[in-house]
């Protein structure tokens, strides 16, 4: 007899069989029309796998292994993630061709649909794709982050990395993991900054605008993109669009909230100078010297929250990671506490800053060692294009391979090994203040004086076949904040937070 069980097995197999046909042929057709406008014919390439690309031989240290096709490829070469074409770019000289001096070409963005459609929607600067828009709205940030506007902000920095200490000091010897402190550090200092007075300091506020943070970099996490690399997915689970949009919500009354203060005690004191210093005050003059003043409400206040996401993760991870590099490099530390010993008798300060190149070379390093956004966020050409004979179709997402650009051993010395003395442009036997030597390229930090003369000599032969990429001063020495038309805004404050708190954090110890 013909049991239920039987029944509903067959059925089920149906259904098994005919939504297998069905996914198959939409991954065929999808294939032929990403073959059709998606070929990169001439570049170089890994070998890649049916359906998946290359994402098998990524899945463990991709950054390791993009690094070692750069060796084996070349500067620049294309990888396939699932069905979508990627090309990778690896080094200062292919950067500087394509990114900085075609700016025109390649500054628009690639936006992942899917994962993105929540940050999107939300107007950050750094998604915004190149235009009217994009520039109207990066030259009002820019006009409150340049090395000027940022003065107003010192006093926040000085601040909160007194906090930072107080906090590090309280845990009283013994281990301690400070992830969640740094977190603290730098979105209470970004709330200060963007907002003015003691808006970090306000419990509730930071609450909220730390779970929000916290479900953005879910939502733009490397796993979330496997919708869009795979669009076949798209047909048996769609992404959770219903939570993008509550998310879009939230972030709108939290933000929208705190900017309708600011306007408010805009309107009352601003004639008064009684406002106190923020990111939202300077840029009011900007605001109002666009023409037709088109900027709309929504649009600020999205901005700030394009700002704190370019802030977040990256700072955390940098000082995470200076904080392990300098656990792990006991010679590093002598040099930095003996070069804050021999200035700073009180805590350090921003003047003392350009007599402490130790202290900036360490994170300089460590930006460079381990750049916290390994791929900075992918560029797309507006146009078809060809470079050195490789055809590069309009549209196709770029990657900047930061990592293996920063390890690169024709510019870097032994890339792999932290060494901040390779970002000291002055060398002479003494104190390390006035180092001077033609290429920042060698280990101070060893201490071993015999050790610095043959890695000196080792330079002379690089030196004289002439390398462009060695003696090249013009461009910087790592790109850990990108390159060309859309490199990061918020660069100038970075470097004054990151200086600053590993300053503290080295004379306290
Ligand atoms: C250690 C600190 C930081 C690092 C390493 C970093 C790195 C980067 C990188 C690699 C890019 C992409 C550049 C490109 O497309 O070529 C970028 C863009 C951006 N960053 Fe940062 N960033 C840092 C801190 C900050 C801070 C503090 C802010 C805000 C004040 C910020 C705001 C932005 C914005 C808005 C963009 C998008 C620019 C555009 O698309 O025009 N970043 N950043």
């Amino acid at each position: 007899m013909f049991s239920i069980m039987e029944f509903l097995r067959s059925l089920i197999a149906i259904f098994l069989l005919q939504f297998g046909i069905i996914l198959l042929a939409k991954f065929v057709v999808l294939r032929k029309k990403q073959n059709q406008t998606n070929k990169l014919p001439n570049l170089p390439h890994p070998r890649p796998f049916p359906f998946i690309g290359n994402l098998l031989q990524l899945r463990t240290r991709p950054l390791e292994k993009l690094n070692k096709w750069r060796k084996e490829f070349g500067p620049i070469y294309s990888i396939e993630l699932g069905q979508r074409h990627f090309i990778v770019l690896n080094n200062h000289e292919v950067v500087n061709d394509l990114i900085v001096k075609c700016g025109s070409l390649y500054s628009s963005r690639y936006n992942f649909h899917n994962t993105n459609s929540i940050l999107i929607k939300s107007n950050l600067i750094a998604l915004t794709p190149y235009g009217d828009k994009w520039k109207r709205d990066r030259s009002i940030a820019y006009s409150a982050l340049t090395s000027r506007p940022i003065k107003a902000y010192y006093k926040y920095i000085y601040n909160d990395s007194d906090i930072l200490l107080k906090d590090l000091m309280m845990k009283n010897g013994g281990s301690i993991y400070p992830l969640q402190l740094i977190k603290k550090f730098v979105l209470s200092n970004m709330l200060n900054i963007l907002f003015g007075g003691q808006s970090g300091q306000d419990v509730d506020f930071f609450n909220d605008v730390m779970e929000v943070m916290d479900d953005i970099s879910e939502f733009s996490s490397p796993k979330s993109i496997i919708y869009d690399i795979m669009p076949a997915l798209n047909f048996v689970y769609k992404p959770n669009t219903d939570k993008a949009e509550r998310l879009h919500k939230r972030m709108e009354q939290i933000f929208s909230s705190k900017y309708d203060r600011f306007l408010r005690d805009y309107a009352q004191n601003n004639q008064d100078n009684k406002l106190p210093p923020s990111f939202l005050l300077q840029i009011q003059d900007a605001i109002a010297e666009k023409e037709n003043n088109t900027i709309e409400y929504h649009e600020i206040w999205e901005m700030l929250i394009g700002l704190l996401n370019g802030a977040m993760e990256t700072e955390v991870n940098t000082l995470m990671w200076t904080l392990a590099c300098l656990a792990i490099n006991p010679g590093v530390q002598e040099e930095a506490f003996q070069e804050i010993d021999e200035l700073c008798k009180n805590k350090p300060t921003f003047d003392d800053e350009a007599d402490l190149p130790y202290i900036s070379a360490i994170i300089n390093e460590s930006l460079r060692y381990r750049p916290p956004t390994p791929f900075g966020f992918a560029h797309v050409s507006n146009k078809d294009d060809e470079y050195n004979g490789c055809f590069i179709p309009k549209n196709t997402p770029i990657l900047l391979n930061l990592f293996a650009i920063n390890h690169n051993e024709r510019r870097f010395i032994t890339p792999e090994k932290f060494r901040p003395s390779r970002f000291l442009q002055n060398y002479s036997t003494g104190s390390v203040k006035s180092k001077s030597i033609l290429l920042p390229q060698f280990d101070f930090d060893s201490g071993i004086e015999a050790e610095m003369r043959n890695k000196r000599n080792s330079l002379k032969g690089l030196l004289k076949n002439n390398s462009p990429s060695l003696t090249n001063s013009s461009m910087p020495m790592h790109m850990s904040f990108g390159a060309g038309r859309r490199y990061c805004i918020g660069q100038h404050l970075a470097q004054k937070q990151l200086f600053l708190a590993i300053a503290y954090i080295l004379w306290a110890l």
